[in-house]
């Protein structure tokens, strides 16, 4: 069956019975930490698997003349119902060894009995019952169907247990835990659904029937109790109950309940009369109620309140994929055969689809005429001059659910114009298969005849809105379009938003916008100099985001306030005490190098921020040196000179090298780099590394002059250390 088949059928079930689940639930775990208690019970007898019948009975007889029956509960209480020595009732809980009383029966407190019922029936009677019943069917179902959907997921049932990836949290824990909990949630399920069909009569009922005929013997030898074999061979652990003659007439017998059995035993001779073994419905039904309550083992009670708790999560992170998945729907203005533009989808979890729609709409308000449909709506485009394909990649490598027929329709449907096509994968390098499908589909789409790829395959991993937008630069040069490159309008709804108080800000001078401002996370976040800061100042979703340092645990970024700059405003306005909400973008591709034979920081304006971090974070004491072009020399620079020389002192850096491009000298910092150009090659051709933050134009011109400088002295320019991850830029 395919993907999409059985999550409909998990999604629908789950909707249809969700409330009653929930209800299930709770009260389930309830009822389970019930039986955890009483199986704890302090009046439970030990060791009754090494009593026999005998024993008991030869030490009950002595203490209680009369002796109405003998029961054994689940919770291995022995409840003694008879009259002791003064002449008065007894039912109470006894020590099978001494025939001591140990503490009288208790019945269930009134939430316990409340909590029951609404388990059992809602307070609906047989109403409640039916729809109880009926949920645990869906129950067996909703695990039957999530079983066969990891089996998918995992790509064949050898791979159940093997390693998930951590995705999205909802997800990852709904699958990671659906692994170990869905098979003690299909007993559940089960067993309530036997209990059902029980107690609505819809199996056969058993009947026990006893039929004993008196034989008359010739001298019938009057046995003492003690003497009946069936007894001494009957251990306390076998018995449920065992009910005791009411008189000496020969009609009047012992009935002995065993676990599978009953019997009935002549008192005098100890003779069995009658032996009938229960059915199996009978066996099933006591082993159903077992499993469902808990009732005999404390480890199952508790898997089974984990189990009910477990439902309780389901439903919520079953949902919440559930929302995520159908926020981003496909709407189009126009047709098909009519539109100029078709951008077609492959995702699962609709995250592809968000910026596929993000093109879409910006097309549609440019009065272009797009189309959007999932990549398995492939057809013939009459119109269509640009093919666009955005796909992830599931399973090791695969197609989407709602693109696993492309390869196939593409055969049987051939445009009858030359189409300009280009290929977007979305992917995740957690995956061996790097955006396998995507690969794929750009080979598969180069093949046709009609095709004429634009743009070669770009990659974004982890739905990264940054490299998307690498994308939109490369289309928008070829298409002549102009669809925004911010990666703000690619971001989905925020996720690890933290308040984020505001600890220092310096003043900006009058002769430079620039402002320090420290904040402190309120609870424990993981950051590191490199990373970004989103804020989102116009409460419109938009995002801006600052390169960050981390500067003694605490976040530092450096500002420059722009006169119709709303972040930067935003920022300037906030005071020591103010709290904001953010939160951190990691940015792995410009963390620190480790390790590293040395490292050239070079950095313009505001640029500078990270790396003040990462040397105040140099504490292996890695040969750092720091380039940077200012403006002119203020107050914000002599503290920066200030830091240079403490952390030189320490040892943190080895060299500092400032241009001023306003002052006497006009410096810049490329001039630095062409002065240390002996320094930059010698310390590419030892594998050390480049780190460049600041303006786009000042990396423009740094990679310029990296460029010649590496020409001139190897022949060849800074290509392969950009690809290799010796240069890296983060820049603005
Ligand atoms: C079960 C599963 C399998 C995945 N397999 C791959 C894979 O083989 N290669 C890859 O690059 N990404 C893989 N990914 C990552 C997704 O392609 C990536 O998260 C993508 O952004 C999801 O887009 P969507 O929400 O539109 O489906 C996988 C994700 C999941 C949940």
């Amino acid at each position: 069956m395919t993907l999409s088949v059985w999550r409909y059928a998990h999604l629908a079930l789950a909707l249809f019975s969700f409330i009653f689940l929930a209800l299930a639930s709770v009260t389930g775990v309830i009822l389970a930490v019930d039986a955890v208690r009483e199986r704890a019970s302090p009046y439970r007898a030990d060791n009754i698997e090494n009593i026999s019948l005998t024993e008991t009975l030869t030490v009950l007889r002595k203490a209680y003349p009369e002796i109405t029956e003998i029961s054994v509960d689940h919770n291995q209480h022995i409840v003694l119902q008879g009259v002791d020595a003064n002449g008065d009732d007894v039912e109470a809980y006894i020590n099978p060894r001494t025939g001591a009383l140990s503490g009288k029966p208790e019945k269930k407190s009134d939430f316990i009995q409340w909590i029951t019922a609404l388990h059992r029936s809602l307070f609906l009677h047989e109403a409640g019952r039916f729809f109880i019943g009926l949920n645990a069917f869906l129950l067996m179902l909703i695990s039957v169907s999530g079983i066969a959907l990891i089996i998918q997921r995992q790509e064949g049932i050898r791979r159940f247990f093997s390693r998930i990836v951590k995705d999205d949290f909802a997800q990852y824990y709904h699958v990671v835990t659906g692994r170990l909990a869905l098979i003690p949630i299909f007993i559940i399920a089960l067993s309530g659904t036997y209990l059902s069909l029980v107690r609505f009569n819809l199996l056969p009922q058993p009947k026990i029937n006893h039929e004993v005929e008196t034989v008359a013997s010739d001298s019938p030898s009057e046995k003492n109790i003690a003497d009946f074999a069936v007894f001494s061979n009957t251990m306390l652990s076998e018995v449920r109950k065992i009910e005791f003659p009411f008189s000496d007439d020969p009609d009047e017998y012992y009935v002995l309940k065993l676990k599978d059995r009953e019997m009935v035993i002549d008192q005098f001779t100890g003779n069995v009369l009658s032996n009938v073994q229960y059915p199996f419905t009978a066996l099933l039904e006591t082993l159903s109620l077992d499993l469902h309550t808990g009732r005999t083992s404390i480890v199952w009670a508790i898997v089974l309140a984990i189990a009910s708790l477990n439902i309780l999560f389901f439903i919520y992170s079953g949902f919440s994929m559930t929302v995520r998945r159908i926020a981003t729907r496909i709407t189009n203005k126009h047709k098909p055969h009519e539109s100029e533009f078709i951008l077609l989808v492959g995702s699962e979890n609709g995250s592809t689809l968000r910026f596929a729609n993000a093109i879409h709409q910006q097309l549609l308000a440019n009065k272009r005429t797009s189309f959007l449909a999932e990549l398995n709506n492939y057809a013939v485009f009459p119109k269509a001059k640009h093919l666009v394909v955005f796909t992830s990649t599931h399973g090791l490598g695969h197609a989407p659910s709602n693109a696993n027929k492309l390869v196939s329709l593409l055969s049987k449907n051939t445009q009858t114009q030359s189409v300009y096509t280009s290929v977007v994968g979305f992917g995740s390098h957690a995956y061996p298969d790097f955006c396998g499908y995507a690969r794929t589909v750009d080979e598969v789409l180069a093949r046709q005849p009609w095709a004429e790829p634009l743009v070669t395959l770009h990659t974004v991993d982890d739905k990264s809105p940054l490299q998307f937008t690498q994308w939109v630069k490369a289309w928008n040069e070829k298409t002549g379009l102009s669809l925004t490159t911010a990666p703000a309008l690619y971001n989905g709804v925020p996720e690890g938003l933290r308040k984020m108080h505001v600890l220092e800000k310096t003043m900006v001078a009058s002769n430079d916008e620039t402002f320090l401002l420290t904040l402190k996370p309120d609870r424990k976040t993981v950051f590191t100099s490199g990373d970004l800061l989103a804020i989102y100042p116009d409460n419109n979703g938009k995002e801006r985001l600052y390169s960050i340092s981390k500067s003694k645990g605490n976040i530092q970024l450096a500002v420059k306030l722009h006169p119709s700059g709303s972040g930067s405003r935003y920022l300037y306005d906030l005071n020591p005490g103010a709290v904001i909400s953010a939160r951190i973008v990691h940015n792995k591709g410009f963390h620190f190098p480790q390790p590293a034979p040395a490292v050239a920081l070079i950095a313009n304006g505001t640029g500078i921020a990270p790396f003040l971090g990462m040397v105040e974070q140099n504490k292996k004491k890695t040969e750092v040196h720091l380039y940077c072009g200012f403006r002119r020399r203020t107050e914000l620079i002599q503290r920066y000179e200030g830091f240079a020389d403490e952390y030189m002192q320490k040892q943190h850096l080895k060299t500092f090298n400032i241009a001023f491009s306003q002052e006497e000298n006009h410096c810049y910092v490329m001039d630095l780099i062409k002065r240390d150009a002996k320094f930059f090659v010698n310390l590419l051709a030892v594998g050390g590394v480049v780190m460049i933050c600041g303006s786009l134009a000042m990396l423009q011109d740094v990679e310029a002059t990296l460029d010649q400088i590496c020409i001139k002295r190897f022949g060849a320019g800074i290509a392969t250390y950009k690809s290799s991850g010796q240069v890296v830029a983060d820049c603005y």
